[in-house]
């Protein structure tokens, strides 16, 4: 974290619809430097599309994303700011792991120090991982880079539950360093580990606050 203070990333204004419905309606949220806020909300609820807009591959009018009160529109062209993890592959499936990591200037030792079965695959290309350690190699690729924020679109997606486990660690521990905004369906998983929890519903974006779960379970996301 800079030694001036936490980082601040703010996004309001946000409004998309698509064929005239509306998705994303009335948004407000925020994240800092040293927490992992939760985007929750069910399927189609927006997730994707407000990250997207957050991270700037998505051009949407008037938003407003900024980081300590100035505006950084598109996000992603700031240096050192943010990475974002979509829901599809993100990396080249020609790539080996280490050319990876190079570009990203990520020590991959320390990357997958926690993950030590990982070593093996160094030298393999990102097409030829399994489908889980492909998506838990990228998100451990993107914590470790050296941004202010990551946002992170269902990393857990696939990823076998003891590395589920250590990833979950991996982020809690590099909070320290950084502001995490993840979206995962895995509550069980992604509740524990988060400072601050929003939840899309018809389009307004909600922080939740007191009993999470109830209210949950009363916005229709969780069944029990
Ligand atoms: N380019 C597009 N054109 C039309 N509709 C779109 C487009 N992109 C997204 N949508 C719609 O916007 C809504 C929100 O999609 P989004 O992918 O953000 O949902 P999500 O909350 O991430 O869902 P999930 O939990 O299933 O991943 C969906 O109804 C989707 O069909």
């Amino acid at each position: 974290m800079s030694p001036a203070g936490p980082q601040v990333l703010e996004a309001d204004g946000i409004q998309v619809a698509f064929a005239g419905r509306q998705v994303l309606a009335s948004i407000y949220l925020r994240v800092q430097t040293g927490q992992i806020v939760g985007l929750l909300g069910r399927n189609g609820s927006g997730k994707s599309v407000l990250l997207q807009t957050i991270f700037g591959t998505r051009t949407v009018a008037d938003a407003s994303v900024r980081v300590n009160g100035r505006r950084v529109v598109p996000a992603f062209r700031q240096p050192g700011l943010l990475n974002y993890l979509p829901q599809e592959p993100l990396l080249p499936p020609s790539l080996t792991l280490r050319q990876a990591a190079r570009l990203l200037g990520v020590d991959l030792g320390a990357a997958t120090a926690r993950f030590p079965e990982l070593r093996t695959q160094f030298d393999c290309r990102i097409g030829e991982l399994s489908g889980g350690s492909a998506r838990l190699l990228q998100t451990l690729l993107l914590l470790h880079a050296d941004t202010a924020f990551s946002l992170f679109d269902e990393p857990f997606s696939g990823v076998m539950p003891v590395h589920v486990e250590t990833l979950a660690d991996e982020m809690q521990r590099l909070k320290q360093r950084k502001g995490l905004l993840l979206t995962d369906h895995r509550h069980a998983e992604v509740l524990p580990l988060c400072d601050v929890v929003y939840l899309l519903h018809h389009g307004r974006l909600l922080k939740l606050e007191g009993n999470v779960k109830e209210a949950l379970r009363d916005y229709g996301y969780l069944a029990h």
